[in-house]
């Protein structure tokens, strides 16, 4: 089951907000969703994922059915009761990790033939095969089987035939991916993924065919796979918004705080990405006036917080027992620089918190904004603060 309710529209962009009501509970719309490949968002625990607002988890289709498998799945009731998040999840299809298998698979027009990356076994996956993988992990949002184009093929730029060709079989997918969710009687949302490459007469294409079979929430896919950042915004500024505005639009794999504001300009409601937990892991970290490198020197001595004005457990002292030194609660720069230098893992599990409570701050203040009818101020706020150096 899937509702979305249009709450707020912003006059000077395609922006809006939302508010979508999925079997697990409601998400406020737009939203970031923290990424949770293998069945965790690596390094927090859920109950500091919920503390921190995160209101939808991503997990991955691939990875679970390689391990732990669908057997054991099953004796959980799914993906929920296993890695214990009562909120709603979204799974991908399994399809874009194939893909980044690389060599060891062969795409047909049925499904995509590859080698288990676990222990060597000759595996099919198809759209069929997807839905009855997702079904078994009862995810709220379901995603359609489909084929990411890709930016280059043979070292070159794909070509508008190449990405034609590529759009039509995710097209085909897309139907199969919706007649097996119907035939499994899934109770859960499946949703269409635009693809077309970075050829907006194709964008065009995919998206009218996708409208037309009616699905419950669509992505815009085939982005974020390396293309040059203007060309990203190309179809950024081109797609999100001509999807129907009564039901929720999904950029996959997006992106920088900058894009995320821009994404949600253009129309988008709901973000993924892998940068504020990945970035977190090597010690770089977001903060309301610029990017932070830990590992840099200048921080060696800094009794500063990451960021004077986040409220999350590693800047405003909720994981540290107070020590009255006078200053905030918070964990210095110094420390985690020093974490950061000896490999400490307490360093990665405090700047993961910090990131993912950035990102997830950065969309209520979005969401705050559209409510106040402010969002254009908003933007050059943010933008200003972002350069002012950290
Ligand atoms: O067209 C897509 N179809 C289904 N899943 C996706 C996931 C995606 N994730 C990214 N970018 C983020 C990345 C994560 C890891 C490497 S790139 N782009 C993506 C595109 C697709
Ligand atoms: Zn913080």
């Amino acid at each position: 089951m899937l509702q979305f309710e249009l709450l707020k529209t912003d006059p000077t962009s395609h922006a809006r907000r939302g508010k979508l009501t999925l079997n697990h509970g409601v998400v406020q719309t737009p939203i970031f969703m923290p990424v949770g490949t293998y069945g965790t968002v690596k390094g927090v625990m859920p109950r500091s994922l919920e503390e921190m607002g995160a209101q939808i988890i991503l997990g991955n289709t691939f990875h679970l059915w390689m391990r732990p498998g669908l057997d054991i799945m099953k004796t959980f009731g799914g993906l929920h009761g296993f890695e214990k998040w009562n909120k709603p999840i979204l799974t991908d299809s399994g399809g874009f990790q194939v893909w980044s298998l690389g060599a060891m698979r062969k795409i047909t027009e049925e499904g995509v033939h590859f080698q288990s990356p676990v222990n060597g076994d000759k595996l099919f996956m198809s759209p069929e095969v997807s839905m009855q993988i997702q079904t078994v992990l009862n995810s709220d949002i379901v995603m359609q089987l489909d084929e990411c184009t890709p930016y280059e093929t043979n070292g070159k730029k794909t070509t508008e035939a190449e990405a034609r060709k590529s759009m039509e079989m995710s097209r085909r997918w897309a139907k199969r991916s919706k007649d097996e969710f119907e035939r499994l009687e899934n109770p859960n949302a499946l949703f269409g993924i635009v693809q077309g490459g970075m050829y907006t007469n194709l964008r065009q294409e995919s998206l009218e065919a996708l409208v037309e079979m009616d699905f419950p929430g669509y992505a815009v896919g085939g982005v974020s796979v390396g293309e040059p950042k203007d060309e990203m915004l190309e179809i950024m500024a081109h797609t999100p918004h001509l999807l129907p505005a009564n039901k929720p639009r999904y950029l996959m794999g997006v992106g920088t705080p900058e894009d995320l504001v821009q994404g949600v300009a253009d129309g988008v409601d709901m973000f993924d990405c892998v940068m504020p937990t990945r970035n977190a892991r090597n010690g770089t970290v977001f903060t309301r006036y610029g990017d932070l490198k830990l590992r840099n020197a200048r921080h060696k001595t800094d009794h500063q917080p990451l960021d004077t004005t986040c409220t999350c457990h590693a800047c405003a002292g909720k994981s540290g027992v107070s020590w009255d030194d006078g200053g905030r609660d918070g964990f210095s720069r110094a420390y985690l620089h020093h974490l950061d230098r000896c490999g400490e893992m307490l360093g990665p599990m405090l700047t993961t918190i910090h990131n993912l409570h950035y990102y997830l701050n950065l969309m209520q203040e979005i969401r705050d904004a559209l409510e106040a009818g402010a969002f254009a101020e908003f933007r050059a706020k943010f933008k200003a603060d972002r350069v002012r150096g950290v």
